[in-house]
């Protein structure tokens, strides 16, 4: 058996930190032998588990070095022993990686006093839109990937009159197996599905949370309790189930953990408000804010270009960067959900939150480390590098109905929950400044709307122009389309891309733009997990890389609270566009305002 290097613990259990440990199984000394106590404890970036290896004394010698084994044998993990080695010494801090074998069930948990543990998930919500959509299926994706521990339950919470059966049914509708992995896809349903319970309940209640905590005692079976809430609800009953959930249904002897979903307030004070009243119940710790763009695949590969490639770093600045564009687009309307939306607008929903993140992650300095309050420390820096943005950096617009080949398409304020006088912005373009020496001058073009000609989220980088002009009549009169261009698409069809000059095979001399293609799909055969998967795996691991700190949230604030009331107090009109469209023309004049254009308006976007 050989030491085994692994990306995620999946088929081992999650862990907390590094008071825990983690035995396969029971330990017991027949099947441990000489092993006396194991410890893991994460890697910075809990991507992988370090093993810190106690042994007896008298078998701290090179012989004894089998680290872990599964009592059933589906997992095994050792290190071979090496001549004149002490395997105390190699283990120590060496990241051990977990085989990910697919007869495994996931691991049991044990706590430093050797209690074996349990995570118990609550969707408060569980009837509701996210739930369905993506927290459940998120939830059947861990256990069919084996990510979650040995022992887990799922309730789900909500005012709705269901029973478990009811919930199960529900549940199953929205539940797909990995393509690429389609062993034993029904039996993984059904054995998820038995894990998963329902308790009716409202938000408000203290006693029915009681109940709930009841039901939940009786799953866990006297295990040391971790308990996560998922509160998949609307904004305005956050802090009353936050309030019950804590006082009714806290683990009294793990750890208790809430997963607030946006949106966190709807300018500063009200952010800040929300957080102190988060705060009457809960400790920062103990609050996970998501924000699911965190969790795609791309936006976690960013750090990872930048900062893993000698490349990229070099030319990360105003001296090669003209501008950096963060493009977000849906083919959609808000159907469905224009009642929420028309309290909060495009800049709240996708600006403020996961655009700025992405540029948070994009422009921030090396972290110190991958461990979550690094990150978070740069992000925070970079955040409040900031200029707030200035009214006459921002374009709105509003889509409009539309009838193409036949079909009519709905205008915003014809959704039935949205007054018809509505001025919220469905669309945004915006440009922003960091004031640090590195970014100094370099606009960052965000632009964001709903019901527009495509779905899209990416990066664009646009390099400046290459100085001198040995090609340039060779690129002919348009200096803009020679010049590179990094292209990060976010989703859908993942992919980096980078647009270069490239001499057109033949004997003549022309050049085109070709592209450095890195298509995800061509490149790698695993599906790509779901940004909710990733998030929900971290916050049972207590990991808080990905998710947002109060002082960060405090300074994207900052940055929208004033045009936000601006926009708003002056009753700014937007821009109309068809449904269906690229959205205002105005967007044009913003971007061409600081000498550049849109990447994805070109002839090879
Ligand atoms: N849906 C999405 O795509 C996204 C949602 N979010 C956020 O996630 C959270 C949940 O979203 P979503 O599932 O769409 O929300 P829903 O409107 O579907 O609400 C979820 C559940 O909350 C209960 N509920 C709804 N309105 C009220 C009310 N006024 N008072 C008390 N309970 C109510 C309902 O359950 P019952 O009646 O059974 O109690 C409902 O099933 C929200 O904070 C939202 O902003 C974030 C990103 C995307
Ligand atoms: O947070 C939100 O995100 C969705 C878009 O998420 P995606 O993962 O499908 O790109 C957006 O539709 C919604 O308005 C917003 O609240």
């Amino acid at each position: 058996m050989a030491t085994l290097y692994s990306t995620r613990c999946c088929s081992h259990p999650s862990l907390q930190s590094s008071s825990q440990s983690y035995h396969p199984h029971a330990p017991s000394p027949s099947k441990f032998g000489h092993l006396q106590h194991l410890t893991f404890s994460s890697s910075p970036s809990k991507r992988f588990l370090a093993a810190k290896v106690s042994l007896q004394s008298q078998s701290d010698s090179p012989q004894n070095a089998v680290i872990m084994q599964q009592q059933d044998g589906a997992v095994a993990t050792s290190v071979p022993p090496v001549k004149n080695e002490n395997p105390l010494k190699r283990l120590k801090d060496e990241i051990l990686s977990v085989t990910s074998s697919e007869e495994s069930e996931g691991l049991a948990v044990f706590d430093n006093n050797g209690n074996e543990s349990t995570v118990s998930i609550t969707v408060v919500g569980a009837s509701g839109d996210l739930a369905k959509k993506k927290i459940f299926p998120a939830l059947f994706a861990l256990y069919y990937e084996d990510c979650l521990p040995k022992h887990f339950t799922i309730y789900g919470y909500a005012r709705s009159k269901m029973t478990d059966a009811d919930l199960r049914n529900m549940v199953s509708k929205t539940l797909t197996c990995r393509i690429d992995k389609r062993e034993n896809c029904s039996e993984k349903m059904e054995e998820f599905l038995k894990r998963c319970f329902y308790h009716p309940g409202q938000y408000d209640s203290e006693e029915n949370f009681a109940e709930l905590d009841r039901k939940l005692k009786e799953h866990e079976g006297g295990r040391t309790a971790n308990r996560l809430f998922y509160l998949s609800i609307p904004p305005n009953i956050f802090i009353d189930a936050v309030k019950c959930a804590s006082i009714s249904a806290s683990s009294g002897n793990g750890w208790t953990r809430v997963i607030v979903e946006k949106p966190f307030g709807r300018d500063s004070e009200s952010s800040a408000a929300l957080t102190k009243s988060l705060k009457q119940y809960l400790t920062e710790d103990q609050i996970f804010r998501i924000d699911h763009y965190l969790g795609k695949e791309l936006v976690e590969n960013l750090s990872v270009l930048r900062f893993s490639n000698l490349i990229f770093e070099p030319l990360w600045s105003r001296q090669y960067i003209r501008s950096v564009q963060l493009i977000f687009s849906e083919d959609f309307g808000t159907e469905g959900r224009g009642g929420y939306f028309d309290n909060y607008g495009i800049i709240r929903d996708i600006m403020q939150n996961h655009l700025l993140q992405i540029l948070a992650l994009f422009a921030m300095e090396t972290p110190v480390s991958l461990d979550a309050e690094d990150i978070r420390n740069e992000k925070v820096k970079v955040l409040r590098s900031m200029r707030p943005l200035q009214l006459e950096d921002v374009v709105i617009g509003q889509y409009k109905s539309h009838s193409k080949g036949g079909v009519n398409y709905p205008g915003y304020i014809d959704d039935k929950t949205v007054p018809k006088d509505s001025l919220t912005p469905t669309f945004a373009a915006a440009a922003l400044f960091i004031d640090n020496a590195r970014w100094d001058g370099v606009p960052f073009l965000m632009k964001a709307g709903k019901a527009l000609h495509t779905k899209r989220a990416e990066i664009r980088v646009q390099f400046r122009h290459v100085p001198g002009n040995l090609y340039n009549r060779n690129f002919g009169t348009d200096l803009d389309q020679a010049t590179n261009e990094l292209v990060i698409r976010v989703q859908p069809g993942e992919a980096i891309y980078l647009k270069i000059n490239n001499k057109v095979p033949g004997l003549g001399m022309r050049l085109d733009s070709s592209h450095l293609n890195l298509h995800y799909a061509a490149r790698y055969s695993k599906e790509i997990p779901d940004a909710y998967e990733r998030l929900l795996l971290d916050a049972i691991e207590g990991e808080r890389r990905l998710f947002i700190r109060s002082d960060e949230l405090d300074a994207a604030w900052a940055l929208f609270t004033p045009v936000l009331k601006e926009l708003e107090e002056k009753k700014i009109i937007p821009e109309y566009y068809p449904y269906g469209s690229r959205g205002p023309v105005g967007s044009h004049y913003l971007a061409a305002r600081y000498n550049v254009r849109w990447g994805d308006n070109g002839v090879d976007e």
